[in-house]
């Protein structure tokens, strides 16, 4: 049975259906957002040009478990995802039938929306206006938290589509809730109504020197950019990345933080890399990584009989740290692997894992061996937070089948 609430801008009142008049000045603009939203698994009618958000919930059944996944343009988002969704099985499509420039990706269990469906202001409007993608008044954030919480709460959306192709706003697509809800972009951990929402997040933190290198890599060689517009892209974005998108990284549950090696003196061309998987301590269904013994300083360089390792070879570390004030336990790669088969020596020195059967981790990174950063911590680090994250979505299932049981026994 769906609970409806309405909402004005003045009151709000119990019902059937929900009202809601939202209305938002970004930059002098003033927005009016139009969604009907329909209940899990029903047909949904969808229809804009009005001037209302009529929002039904479910109510009682299955809820959506969300995920936040935020990092900078350019840094690993999408491989991230591919190797989080392969966690869960089968293969993460556009939805079917629908904008062939959607930026959604759907699987059995996965739903992964990107934010940038939530820019406000077109590309032409932020040029127009001086501002960037990252800047959260080129992005609307009432109706990220609308629409986010509606899923959660079981109920389908029209979400908008930002086509990256044309650079303008396009019709909405329609997103029914599923078990798993990635929002992955420049900021779902900005908005603080966004953020309780998520279960879990996880920010990609890759330092300024690797991040240009990935840039000239990929902008380069696949979008024929040049070395100097590459530079000046980097330039003008750093200001609001460090304003808006930077500082999110306190309220991450884990942040992959990517950095130059130090195991070459004076490296410059960033493809050895060191990499700080940064878990924070006290999280609810999420129990941090350990190398041989939990809580401990330990330093270990694995090569030898067991792991094949070429120059500059491989060096591990683990131990207790402070992050942003919290306590958290850090697990940190510097350089990277010879043969991806090998990793299993390295697989067995590490606790609370959650895999479900001895070697997950290396076959998981043997199956993705084509995706960037396969061969050192990028990969292995974003396949072990893809398995904490089926891990945490597993015990919240179990706890929420767990709770009539409890709530009849009392
Ligand atoms: N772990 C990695 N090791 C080396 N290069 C990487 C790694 N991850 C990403 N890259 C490089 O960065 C590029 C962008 O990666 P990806 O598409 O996953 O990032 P993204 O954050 O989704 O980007 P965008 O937001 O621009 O779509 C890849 O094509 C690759 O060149
Ligand atoms: O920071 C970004 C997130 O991916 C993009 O730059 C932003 O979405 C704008 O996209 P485009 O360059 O296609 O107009």
């Amino acid at each position: 049975m769906a609970v409806c609430t309405i909402h004005t801008s003045t009151q709000s009142l119990n019902s059937r259906c929900s009202l809601y008049t939202p209305t938002k000045t970004h930059l002098g603009f003033n927005q009016r957002q139009v969604v009907f939203y329909s209940k899990r698994g029903s047909s949904s009618s969808s229809k804009r040009g009005s001037s209302s958000v009529i929002t039904c919930s479910a109510g009682g059944d299955s809820q959506t478990i969300v995920i936040g996944l935020a990092a900078d343009s350019g840094c690993g988002k999408s491989t991230f995802m591919r190797r989080l969704t392969s966690v869960f099985g089968g293969a993460a499509e556009p939805p079917k039938g629908g904008n062939p420039d959607s930026n959604t990706l759907i699987s059995d269990t996965t739903t992964v929306i990107c934010l940038d469906d939530y820019h406000s202001l077109d590309r032409t409007g932020r040029k127009v206006n001086g501002v960037t993608a990252l800047d959260p008044r080129a992005n609307n954030f009432d109706l990220m938290y609308e629409q986010v919480k509606a899923i959660k709460d079981g109920v389908a959306v029209d979400k908008p589509i930002y086509n990256h192709v044309t650079g303008l706003l396009d019709p909405p697509e329609l997103i029914k809730p599923p078990k798993i809800l990635v929002i992955e972009g420049l900021h779902p951990m900005y908005d603080e109504r966004v953020r309780d929402l998520l279960d879990f997040s996880i920010y990609l933190d890759i330092s300024n020197e690797v991040k240009f290198a990935w840039k000239i890599q990929r902008d380069m060689a696949e979008r024929g950019h040049s070395l100097e517009s590459i530079k000046a892209s980097i330039e003008a974005r750093k200001p609001d990345f460090d304003a808006y998108i930077d500082p999110q990284k306190q309220y991450a549950d884990t942040v992959i933080e990517v950095l130059p090696t130090q195991l070459i003196p004076d490296d410059n061309e960033g493809k050895v890399l060191r990499v700080k998987l940064i878990m924070k301590e006290g999280v609810k269904h999420f129990s941090p990584v350990y190398l041989f013994d939990e809580g401990s300083t330990i330093s270990w360089i694995p090569c030898g009989r067991k792991l094949t390792c070429s120059y500059p070879g491989i060096k591990f570390a683990y131990g207790p740290d402070t992050y942003f004030d919290h306590e958290v336990s850090v697990l940190e790669m510097d350089g990277q692997f010879d043969r991806l088969d090998e990793l299993i020596y390295v697989e067995s020195h590490l606790s609370n894992i959650s895999t479900k059967f001895y070697g997950e981790v290396t076959q998981q990174m043997l199956k993705h061996a084509d995706f960037p950063g396969s061969n050192n911590g990028t990969g292995l680090f974003q396949t072990i937070v893809g398995l904490k994250i089926r891990d945490l979505f597993e015990q919240l299932i179990a706890t929420k089948q767990a709770a009539p049981v409890e709530a009849t026994k009392a």
